[in-house]
């Protein structure tokens, strides 16, 4: 039996029958398999490709079978979902080879009774494509883009009403995009120079950001577990829109920050880098398995100044009442503006979990604020481009808290760019061509700022 395919059906049954994200499901697989060099970059396009085709596929697997999807046998089904998506998305094997691999799969992996099955579907597959073609023409414009951008209808229908066609167009390409590698120097340790001229030694193609001061884009690299500079401490794998928080939050060293939602750190490494490493910083998260990455990441990095705190920052404002000089809420989001980054993402979310956000985002701001001093900083921030979890919190947040005031969070920006002026950096991957981030600064209210 071919290895490659049977080990992606294998990871496309712990990705879809048990939730396991890609990710992390090829990394183990490929761990634990003796793969050749080939085989492992097979396997990895046959997972992120049918992964990322997800409800495509379906799609296009209805056009064949009259059974509903969800009623086929499990491991039979991821074994048509890899035989379609090698038949409509990859040249490079011929039609053929799919179907003959799909059915050898099917006699391997304890389905064999099923195998005739599985022939008859990919071979009429083969033989009549135009079935799967996607609908077009008036009245189906929305749909021929989810199905081609292979993103959920529901989320299209919603972009196209809140930015209009042509920008969900481009954010859907944008999410179909492959992610450069990006990484922060370590202050504490090199700076971006000194970096790129490592990184450029050791054969990568690297670039400094455009964004961010200490941000480098890797596009040609090896094996993450073979780069010096990262397994040393000497950066940190970050986004580059990701980097802009800590430089909004503009920690100063000696003194005490709160990171609310801290887990795995790359915004508390940060802010411990930008304050030399000199103050207190407590990482809270409601993980406690999580906290232990903010941990491996803080000592790898050298970082002395970080604690770390099993913590629902619901309940921050009671437990430090007053206390912190700036307080950071990275909240827990929808993730819109990072789905490039992941593959399996698009086909998680429902509409309903994301419309329950907002109400515990503010809930968490509410708290994080309390714990802010009087003349402190608050900055609040996402990784998405839902208006309701962005600009709708904050401005909820505001009514209520007459203490905060909104600053113009652009000027807190460490580079120019043409956000300079916005009281809220709203950075959408179809205009600023970065993954979406949203940030916004308040501060709290001093005796000094009320008399005035
Ligand atoms: C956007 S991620 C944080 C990323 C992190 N700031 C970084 O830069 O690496 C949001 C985090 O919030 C945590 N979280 C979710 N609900 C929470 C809550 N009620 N209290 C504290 N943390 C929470 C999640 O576990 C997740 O680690």
């Amino acid at each position: 039996m071919d290895k490659a395919r049977e080990t992606a059906v294998r990871i496309l049954y712990e990705v879809h029958e048990n939730g396991a994200y890609a990710n992390v499901a090829l990394a183990k697989a490929l761990r634990q398999l003796d793969l050749g060099e080939q085989d492992r970059r097979f396997v990895t396009e046959l997972v992120y490709g049918a992964v990322k085709a997800g409800g495509t596929l379906d799609w296009i697997l209805r056009r064949y079978v009259s059974r509903p999807v969800r009623k086929i046998q499990p491991f039979v089904r991821e074994i048509l979902r890899l035989g379609l998506y090698q038949i409509f998305y990859l040249d490079k094997v011929p039609a053929s080879a799919a179907c003959n691999t799909a059915v050898d799969l099917a006699k391997g992996m304890g389905v064999k009774g099923l195998s005739g099955f599985v022939n008859a579907v990919l071979r009429t597959a083969v033989r009549e494509p135009e079935k799967a073609a996607f609908p077009s023409g008036k009245g189906h414009a929305t749909e021929n883009l989810a199905l081609r951008s292979q993103h959920p209808e529901w989320l299209v229908r919603h972009w196209v009403r809140t930015f209009g066609f042509e920008a969900a167009e481009k954010l859907c390409a944008f999410d179909n995009e492959q992610p450069v590698l990006s990484v922060r120097a370590n202050t504490l340790r090199t700076d971006r120079e000194a970096l790129l001229a490592e990184l450029a030694a050791a054969g990568a193609e690297a670039e400094p950001s455009q964004w961010a001061p200490e941000g480098i884009l890797v596009r040609h690299h090896g094996a993450l577990d073979a780069l010096a500079p990262l397994q040393e401490g000497r950066c940190q794998v970050q986004d580059e829109s990701s980097m802009l928080v800590a430089h909004v939050v503009g920690p100063q060293p000696g003194e005490f920050i709160i990171d609310c939602c801290a887990a795995p750190g790359g915004k508390t490494t940060h802010m411990a880098a930008l304050m030399h490493d000199e103050g207190r910083i407590l990482a809270g998260d409601i993980y406690s398995h999580k906290l232990q990455r903010i941990e491996e990441n803080a000592a790898r990095l050298g970082i002395q100044s970080i604690e770390t705190e099993e913590i629902d920052a619901r309940e921050i404002g009671e437990q430090y009442e007053a206390m912190a000089d700036r307080v950071l809420v990275d909240a827990p989001c929808s993730g819109l503006g990072v789905l490039r980054r992941k593959p399996d993402a698009r086909w998680r979310k429902t509409q309903q979990e994301i419309a329950a956000l907002p109400d515990l985002q503010l809930a968490i701001l509410e708290s994080a604020a309390r714990a802010v001093k009087p003349g402190g900083v608050l900055v609040y921030s996402t990784c998405t481009i839902e208006l309701a979890e962005n600009q709708g919190v904050v401005s909820r947040f505001l009514e209520q808290h007459p203490e905060f005031e909104l600053e113009t969070t652009g000027h807190y920006l460490p580079l120019p760019t043409k956000h300079a002026e916005s009281k809220m950096v709203q950075l959408l991957p179809h205009i600023d061509g970065t993954d979406g981030f949203f940030i916004c600064r308040m501060k709290k209210m001093d005796q000094t700022d009320k008399k005035g």
